[in-house]
């Protein structure tokens, strides 16, 4: 993006115009502008207790602070107070992760508590983030500069760089930055290495007496900065929702044709999450979790011939077509492939220069990447992203699993073990499709709602937290709002378990893994022969923004959990009775009310000889 394009007014389509003027909700605690009770809460320790001390040390000066909960001013709750005054306060905003839906909002939401904090608050964006924090490059925030992105997607208002704030020389220009520009407070907008980064430029700035204050704020499509504080985090909602919607209209030109199997990647970093959730939202016929394969050491040939034992099990039913999810951090979840990524991270980390890294690999690694056909050895030499690990986003998994599942279906076939029809697949990487959309309700709430915080923890006066929001399963009005000392996030991988283990690096918040042990999981498991033989398909259809469409239930499903467990016992259930009472020529009350309860257009296709299914009105089933 040209810099000079930044923060200009843009064209808008009538359904951005319309956007443009939803007005985020707020919790009961923020709807009287200025006026809000802070409490302090319980000291703080490290997420994990036997990193406390290592945590300690790391940040003197920001380590063990008090959790702090923001209520409504009228509560009476011992110790609590309400800040009356509020001196004018300058403060800097920028977007130092990766574009994730919602974003915009997290500067609009603090734009307008500033605002209504006092009217002479000045908010500067920083303009192309971390790089324009070193530089100095502002952009003044006002009612001109968000008219046309509120509630939009992109990072476009003020645009990124590196999500990094890491070296000598980048903590010095940020100091540097912030003093010249006196701020009080300085708000960063991202993912884990962003909250992290924020953590210790807070600690950083302590020790150097700057007055600057800084708050995180998760802001990230891979739902993978979760804990006991974060229950998710702001774009993690919309792109599940993009997502499953284009993955339940592959779904249905896969049934449609039935010849093709969809290999579909999904962005979200080391974890799951995504694809898991997309999973649970449109019941693809299998999904590939790299928690599970880790867990479980599969090798790369391993999940290639489980993928072709499905593709053998549908053949035996007549069933040619079919869709897979694969989380972008499959790769690394592969034993032997993250063994050679981390050799390849090694000689990027000492300065091996792309072309030279095959030959310096050991023997083993030589020998698989060789193995490996060459577009993903071109792909895993790449530079390394910001946090030293390897590009995710452009390793072709899907091409890769495409490619081996062809290969052993046509030995299969060759030594006659199957004889089904030939094996074609069609791969996709859905990225950034669903990073660049329209931010869903919820997550222009929750973005704007954390904006409200930071100022509110500015105000406060403390350093180093991160803004949450809790119950965000309940309506709006009762989202719990607090801050967070973001080292209690923070702990350090160790080698081994037990009392020998060894700690490796530095302290940083760690993304979060699939919780391998949650109900939501229990249930994919205990469906996974299902979806993978009957077509169990869904389609969520796009995100309705208004009208009767609208989300009810305006987050995802490994968040919603129970009621989700119930839904999916529904289906079963009536799948089970369609079969049993839709036969070819019943009446068409019979088969409405059938429909009335259908889970997917697929179901019926399933269950009807074509005649009758071709009268059926074409319902959205949901
Ligand atoms: O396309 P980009 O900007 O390199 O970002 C890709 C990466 O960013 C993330 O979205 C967030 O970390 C990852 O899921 C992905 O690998």
């Amino acid at each position: 993006m040209n810099a000079d394009d930044v923060g200009s007014p843009r064209e808008l389509t009538g359904l951005q115009r319309r956007r443009a003027l939803y007005q985020p909700e707020l919790p009961s605690c923020l709807q009287q502008g200025a006026r809000v009770r802070v409490e302090f809460g319980d000291s703080t320790t490290s997420i994990d207790p036997k990193c406390a001390d290592i945590v300690a040390q790391a940040f003197p000066h920001t380590f063990g602070q008090k959790l702090v909960h923001f209520l409504e001013p009228c509560t009476t709750v011992p110790g609590a107070h309400v800040i009356e005054e509020h001196p004018p306060i300058r403060v800097g905003v920028l977007f130092s992760g990766r574009q994730s839906p919602g974003g915009h909002n997290v500067i609009w939401g603090a734009y307008a508590a500033m605002k209504a904090q006092n009217p002479h608050n000045v908010l500067l964006g920083f303009v192309g983030g971390t790089e324009g924090l070193f530089a100095k490059k502002t952009l003044e925030i006002t009612d001109d500069v968000l008219s046309s992105y509120k509630n939009q997607g992109g990072f476009d208002l003020l645009g990124r760089t590196v999500d990094q704030i890491r070296t000598t020389e980048q903590v010095n220009a940020a100091i540097s930055t912030c003093c010249d520009l006196s701020l009080d407070g300085l708000i960063i907008i991202g993912g884990v290495t962003s909250n992290s980064d924020a953590a210790q430029l807070a600690e950083t700035f302590t020790k150097h007496n700057c007055k600057t204050k800084v708050i995180g704020v998760p802001v990230t499509l891979s739902g993978d900065l979760k804990n006991q504080f974060v229950e998710t985090t702001v774009g993690f909602d919309t792109v599940c929702k993009v997502n499953s919607q284009l993955i339940g209209n592959v779904c249905l030109d896969a049934v449609s044709a039935g010849k093709y199997y969809y290999f579909v990647r999904l962005m979200g970093g080391k974890a799951s999450h995504v694809a898991f959730e997309c999973a649970l939202q449109s019941h693809p016929n299998m999904v590939i979790l790299g928690e599970e394969v880790a867990l479980s050491k599969l090798t790369l040939m391993e999940i290639t011939n489980k993928i072709c034992d499905g593709v053998e099990a549908r053949a035996a039913q007549g069933k040619y077509h079919g869709v897979l999810l694969i989380p972008e951090g499959l790769i690394e979840s592969i034993p032997e492939m993250y063994a050679l990524i981390q050799e390849i991270n090694n000689l990027h980390s000492n300065n091996v220069p792309e072309d030279d890294i095959p030959s310096q690999l050991s023997p083993w690694a030589a020998a698989l990447f060789k193995f490996l056909p060459p577009f993903i050895r071109r792909e895993l030499v790449l530079h390394q992203e910001s946090d030293n690990s390897a590009q995710l986003s452009q390793i072709d998994t899907e091409q890769l699993l495409a490619h081996l599942v062809e290969a052993e279906m046509n030995k299969r076939t060759k030594e006659g073990n199957y004889k089904g029809r030939k094996f074609s697949s069609v791969c996709h990487f859905f990225g950034c499709q669903a990073r660049g959309s329209l931010p869903s309700n919820f997550d222009c709430n929750y973005a704007y709602v954390l904006g409200h915080i930071c100022v509110q923890i500015i105000a406060t006066g403390l350093n180093g937290y991160m803004a949450t929001v809790t119950n965000l399963k309940d309506s709006t009005n009762n989202w719990r709002c607090a801050a967070v000392p973001i080292t209690a996030m923070m702990s350090v991988r160790r080698h081994l378990r037990g009392p020998g283990a060894v700690p490796i690096g530095r302290p940083v918040i760690h993304p979060s893994p699939i919780d391998l042990k949650a109900e939501s999981y229990a249930v994919l498991r205990e469906k996974a022969s299902s979806f993978l033989l009957d077509d169990f398909y869904r389609t969520p259809g796009g995100i309705q923004f208004e009208g009767p469409g609208t989300d009810t239930k305006p987050i995802t499903l490994t968040i919603e959990g129970q009621d989700y467990l119930g839904d999916i016992e529904i289906l079963q259930d009536y799948l089970d009775k369609v079969r049993n009472i839709l036969k070819p020529g019943c009446s068409r009350e019979i088969l409405k009310a059938a429909i009335s309860s259908m889970a997917s257009v697929n179901d019926v296709l399933k269950v009807m000889s074509a005649p009758i299914h071709a009268e059926l009105p074409l319902y959205h089933f949901n």
